[in-house]
């Protein structure tokens, strides 16, 4: 099963609380994973359930991007505040980086989010 996860920082989660509404169709054939925060807020909005990690800075992202390094992620929605220095910097880059080392797509933005998704639902469809 397609396996996405799902992140976004404070400033972001009212937009990825909003994706996830407007794709919960979609996602619900999917198998979720978040970080902490964000995997109980879109549980608190939808009627999806999101595989809970750490919150992303006691460790959410690492182990998130622990599971990239395993080949067990097909795409990422990461919405990032590109505004405010975040205490786990180095965890952020670090996931960021595994994605490039391992070609896993990831999007940082709400628009790039819906290519992403788009994308991920037409390779399901088409099997
Ligand atoms: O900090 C985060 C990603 O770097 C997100 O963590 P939360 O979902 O727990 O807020």
């Amino acid at each position: 099963m397609t396996r996405v996860a799902l992140i976004a920082h404070d400033d972001e989660k009212p937009e990825i609380i909003d994706l996830a509404q407007s794709y919960e169709d979609a996602l619900s054939g999917f198998d979720l994973v978040g970080t902490g925060t964000t995997s109980k807020r879109i549980m608190e909005e939808t009627d999806l359930t999101v595989e809970r990690k750490e919150s992303g800075p006691l460790g959410g992202d690492a182990q998130i991007g622990a599971e990239v390094a395993e080949d067990r992620i097909d795409g990422i929605v990461f919405l990032r505040d590109p505004l405010t220095a975040q205490p786990h910097e180095p965890d952020i880059s670090a996931l960021l980086r595994i994605c490039d080392v391992h070609d896993v797509p990831l999007a940082t933005t709400r628009t790039s989010a819906e290519f992403l998704l788009e994308g991920l639902i037409r390779d399901e469809t088409d099997g």
